[in-house]
């Protein structure tokens, strides 16, 4: 379905002109389009152009919209879409759900096909047209809608604390591709735009179901200690590890009662992410999706 400009006009007010300009130029141009045939010509991107249908199954079939930062920084769909898939299984009645850092969609896509409406939140304009492009790829368009803002802005002005939001999920900057030199990885520090004890809270302050896409590096201590401060001494958190053909791509931290008892309590590994899961229940112990 080709949209005209007007559609995603509204993630910018008419008082932010500039930004409502560069939407205007983004769409005339057709920026950011990945063409069949396209050079790449930043080196480091090589490997992730040759996974590209990795990022987004229908590479071939659709337009996909990228910037340079979001080759390497995109959540790979197998992985975007086990989340939307596990987060259904938990909360059923769920219609509303958050994106706090949506860069190319590659998560607003998956949960907008499992929820009725997502929410995305980007300091980016240029990321959040490749988000609403991408989705128009994938014909979810109409039920996501964008918020162009920086999170911790938002978060502080309450923009989404009164909305009834069901589910927030946020895979915040982890640093770019250098993020595994630190054997332990820092979140008070090393995390953008907030460490995670903050960062926790902002999301909380819109929802108790919270889930953060974090390195497999964290360090657990923080996460623990992020729980306590935000939680109480009572707080649970869970963690899952994720794996994609063998190699770690990073943990899923989630808080909530729905997400955290969900299947088994503590860890578990989950390999191979696609197909999906079965929906979780009591007596999984632990998710071996290598089919
Ligand atoms: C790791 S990427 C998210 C990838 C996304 N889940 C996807 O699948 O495409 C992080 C995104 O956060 C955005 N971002 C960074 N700091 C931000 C902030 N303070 N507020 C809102 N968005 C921010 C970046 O522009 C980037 O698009």
């Amino acid at each position: 379905m080709a949209s005209d400009v007007s559609h995603f006009l509204h993630i910018t007010r008419k008082r932010y002109r500039k930004q409502h300009q560069r939407l205007k130029e983004l769409y005339h141009e057709n920026s950011f389009l990945v063409k069949p045939d396209q050079v790449i010509k930043n080196r480091p991107l090589i490997k992730y152009w040759r996974k590209k249908k990795s990022l987004f199954s229908k590479f071939d079939e659709r337009p996909i919209f990228l910037t340079d930062e979001l080759w390497y920084s995109v959540t790979p769909e197998n992985i975007a879409k086990f989340v939307a898939k596990f987060v259904k299984a938990s909360l059923p009645n769920a219609t509303k759900v958050l994106d706090v850092f949506c860069g190319a969609g590659g998560n607003t896509i998956q949960l907008a096909l499992e929820f009725e409406k997502v929410y995305g939140v980007d300091f980016s304009l240029d990321h959040l047209y490749c988000t609403y492009k991408n989705a128009e790829s994938y014909n979810v368009n109409d039920h996501i809608w964008l918020k162009y803002g920086a999170w911790e802005k938002l978060a502080e002005k309450g923009r989404f604390a009164k909305i009834g939001i069901d589910f927030a999920f946020g895979s915040p900057p982890w640093g770019g591709p250098q993020y595994l030199q630190e054997k332990s990885y820092d979140l008070e520090t090393s995390l953008k735009p907030m460490g995670i004890t903050q960062l926790l809270r902002s999301m909380i302050s819109v929802t108790p179901n919270v889930m953060l896409f974090l390195p497999r590096n964290s360090n657990l201590e923080q996460i623990s200690q992020a729980t306590m401060q935000v939680l109480g001494p009572q707080g649970h958190c869970r963690i899952v590890y994720v794996k994609d053909n063998g190699f770690a791509k990073g943990i899923l931290c989630m808080w909530g009662p729905s997400l955290v008892n969900a299947g088994q309590e503590n860890e578990e590994t989950f390999e191979n992410i696609d197909p999906p899961p079965p929906p979780p229940s009591k007596d999984t112990v632990n998710y071996n999706l290598d089919g």
